[in-house]
Formats: C-alpha cells, sequence, structure tokens
C-alpha cells in the first residue's frame, strides 16, 4: 500500500526553508520557465495575481521585467509566504494568506492572473469552479497564464492512472474532503479543453519542457 499522503498545507510550510533548491532541481526543465513566464506577461499589465505564489519563484522574472506591477498573491502556507515577502520588500505586493478557493478575486480586477506548479493536485471539477473565478476576476483581453506539471505525451492512460491511484488512497486512508499533498496531472489536451470549458475565448499552449507545460488563456 502506497503511504499517506500529506496534508498540503503542512507539506509546504514544512519545507519553505529547502523548496527554492529542491523545486528548480525536481521539475522537468529546472529554472527556465520561471525565467520564461516574464516573456509572456502583457507589456501594459499593471495588475498581477499570482494564485498558489509560494516562495515567488516566478516573480523574481516579473519584477525584472516589470518593478512598477501591483501583485497580490495567495497562497495558505504561511511559512512559504513568509520567504516571499523577504525577497520581495522592495516591490508592491499584497499577500493573502488563504485558499484560492475560497478567496472572492473580485471581477475584472487584474490585467493578468499566473499560477505555476499549484494546480496539479485537483480534479476537474474543482478546477473548473477556480477557472472560472479566474476568468471573472480578469479584464476584458485580460490573460491567464498557468504553467504546471502536466502530462506532456497527452496520454490519457497514464492521467486515469493517477485519478485512479488518487481514489484508492482516499478510500484506503479514508481521507477527508481537506487537501493532500498528491499529484493528479492531466493531459495538456484536458488541461486545454478545462480552460476553454471555462470561458477563454483562445487557449493556447506556448512553451514547455518535458513534463512542464505553459498555457496562456485570453479572456
Ligand atoms: C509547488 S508550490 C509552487 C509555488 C510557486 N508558484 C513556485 O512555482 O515555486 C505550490 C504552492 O501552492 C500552494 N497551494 C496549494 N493549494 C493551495 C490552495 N488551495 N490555496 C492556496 N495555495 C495553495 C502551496 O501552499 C504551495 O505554496
Amino acid at each position: 500500500m502506497n503511504e499517506m499522503p500529506e496534508e498540503m498545507k503542512t507539506f509546504f510550510n514544512t519545507r519553505a526553508d529547502i523548496y527554492d533548491t529542491q523545486q528548480i532541481k525536481n521539475i522537468d526543465g529546472g529554472e527556465k520557465c520561471y525565467h520564461e513566464i516574464a516573456q509572456h506577461i502583457p507589456s501594459h499589465t499593471k495588475t498581477l495575481l499570482d494564485l498558489g505564489c509560494g516562495t515567488g519563484l516566478e516573480l523574481e522574472s516579473i519584477f525584472t521585467k516589470f518593478p512598477e506591477i501591483e501583485v497580490t498573491g495567495i497562497d495558505f502556507a504561511d511559512k512559504m509566504l513568509g520567504k516571499l515577502a523577504a525577497k520581495y520588500s522592495k516591490y508592491s505586493i499584497n499577500l493573502i494568506n488563504s485558499s484560492y478557493f475560497t478567496v472572492d478575486m473580485g471581477t475584472q480586477k487584474y490585467d493578468a492572473v499566473i499560477s505555476v506548479m499549484s494546480f496539479h493536485h485537483f480534479t476537474h471539477s474543482q478546477k473548473l469552479k477556480l477557472y472560472t473565478n479566474v476568468f471573472r476576476c480578469l479584464k476584458d483581453d485580460g490573460v491567464f497564464i498557468e504553467c504546471d506539471y502536466m502530462i506532456g505525451s497527452n496520454d490519457s492512460n497514464i492521467e486515469a492512472q493517477f485519478l485512479s491511484e488518487r481514489e484508492k488512497l482516499i478510500m484506503d486512508y479514508n481521507l477527508t474532503e481537506n487537501f493532500y499533498h498528491y499529484d493528479i496531472p492531466f493531459t495538456i489536451k484536458h488541461e486545454m479543453s478545462l480552460l476553454t470549458e471555462s470561458g477563454f475565448k483562445s487557449v493556447k499552449k506556448i512553451w514547455g519542457i518535458e513534463n512542464t507545460i505553459m498555457i496562456l488563456s485570453t479572456k
């Protein structure tokens, strides 16, 4: 039997001190996606929401390119946010220590929303609700850039295996509605169709190395 997955917030809080080094080592493409993301943020962007911002690895390239940008970051792991706040104190940043499933993101508020390596733990229905809120909080023609662990080969059998393993863990350990750190990456095709289903008019894969994939969706 597989080990019981750790509760998500605890997982990240207990690893906050070593997170940056480990993350760069562990993901396909290493630090490349963190440099790449700034290149796709529209030049007129003044307000940006970062969902699951963690320690803010993706914000370094963004603040370098857009030093005046106003960033709102949401993350429920307070220790991760502490690291972020220490790194970027000279920039305009508003941190919300809560779950992005419950925070009211508002309506027509942001020029851009980003999320890096945070959404591969959630089901289709959880993400549909989340992406509908992301769509609503964007201004007209605003962009949502998601970079995440996906199944780069688009093999839906692999996706099904991850999902059935998750179901088994839920049964074996009688897991509740809380969030657990267990990966359920979608195929790129599935993720893109979900973004279309959430209302986005244009959904494009803009970058990828193996299973680290970046998708840009326009409202
Ligand atoms: C792998 S880290 C990514 C952090 C950062 N974006 C990066 O790429 O380095 C995932 C982050 O998502 C956060 N997270 C996961 N589920 C969340 C939720 N429901 N609400 C807010 N934050 C969440 C975790 O606390 C963690 O900091």
